[in-house]
């Protein structure tokens, strides 16, 4: 009998912890073969750079509305995968921060591929400080936490304990099939994987996933930023516009060069908070590129935005 691959599905909505909760799960399965799947929203690799390399192969998934066309691509990445000489012990999919879980996962429900893949879990990452607004906003959001097992709600240090506990209810009530746990940087008791549980998706009736309609509104702009940004005016213009436009631009990531600065560095923003990190960026050879993904954004708006965050010197030779 060929071995078959443990695959494990994390969603959840945009910068709700995904990539974190990944790296853990990498370390803490360092001694097998692990491969990934990372599915980018848009075209842009930002995601794949700040994967912790604990893995033996990363595969990635960048095109469109991963809410409508995934199927084929990722089939074809599961055909390359068992074509191969060795197997992997393990498969990760972090899927994109808007992904249809379910729709992802019932691949994995398919004869052909049951045969060679293992499913075991939908783990969704819940941002328990934006969890009210998003959840009101983003009908896809909704179909995550429907179609999970385990559900963490994370983030908990930037929330009271209280309020915490009340989204936890809130997603017991959506889905009270899954376990939940309130979490800080993805960290969770592992025995909450029971390997034996078989997975909700094999239990949804998919006609109430059907009858939450995504919206197809969301957007993703990557901007190729190949300037010198004042730290303290790129910060300046970015948080006032997460700020002005909290219900619209939802994420902000990338990498970016800063003035006196040799490397770039990581900007990325949830809700409305920003950081521009001093994580430097791995692969020199990648662009810079600052992605910005949210509802019914528009690029003109975006460029105006960047437009604003050049130092004034620069802003003459570039724009
Ligand atoms: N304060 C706090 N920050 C967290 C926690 N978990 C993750 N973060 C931070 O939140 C940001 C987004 O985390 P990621 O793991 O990249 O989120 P993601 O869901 O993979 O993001 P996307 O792939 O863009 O959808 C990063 O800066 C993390 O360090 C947490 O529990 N508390």
């Amino acid at each position: 009998m060929t071995k078959r691959i443990k695959t494990y599905l994390l969603t959840g909505f945009l910068g709700a912890g995904k990539t974190t909760l990944l790296n853990h799960l990498l370390s803490r399965s360092k001694s097998e073969l692990n491969y990934v799947i990372e599915n980018e929203f848009g075209k842009s690799s930002v995601d794949a750079e700040l994967v912790i390399k604990n893995y033996n192969k990363l595969f990635e998934l960048n095109n469109g509305c991963i809410c409508c066309s995934l199927d084929n691509e990722l089939i074809e990445v599961l055909v390359q995968m068992i074509q191969a000489d060795t197997l992997p012990d393990n498969l990760f999919i972090e899927a994109s921060g808007v992904a249809d879980a379910g729709q992802l996962a019932s691949i994995f429900k398919r004869e052909d591929v049951i045969q060679y893949f293992d499913f075991q879990q939908v783990v969704c990452m819940v941002d328990a400080e934006n969890f009210e607004d998003r959840v009101q906003e983003v009908p896809e959001m909704f179909r995550q936490i429907v179609a999970s097992d385990l559900i963490l709600i994370n983030k908990t240090d930037l929330v009271q304990e209280k309020y915490a506990e009340s989204v936890k209810s809130e997603i017991e009530s959506i889905n009270p099939l899954a376990k939940t746990a309130l979490t800080t940087f993805g960290k969770f008791d592992f025995d909450l994987f029971d390997s034996s549980a078989e997975s909700i998706l094999t239990k949804i009736d998919q006609s109430k996933l059907d009858a939450i309609k995504p919206a197809h509104r969301m957007k993703s702009i990557a901007m190729e930023v190949p300037f010198e940004f004042d730290r303290d005016q790129l910060y300046a213009v970015l948080s006032t516009s997460i700020f002005l436009y909290y219900h619209q631009l939802y994420r902000i990531k990338g990498f970016v060069k800063l003035k006196g600065e040799d490397q770039a560095v990581l900007v990325q923003s949830t809700g409305n908070k920003l950081t521009i990190s001093n994580q430097y960026k791995k692969n020199e050879s990648q662009k810079l590129v600052l992605i910005f993904i949210g509802r019914d954004i528009e690029r003109k708006g975006i460029e105006r935005l960047i437009h604003n965050a050049i130092s004034s010197k620069l802003k003459a030779s570039t724009i």
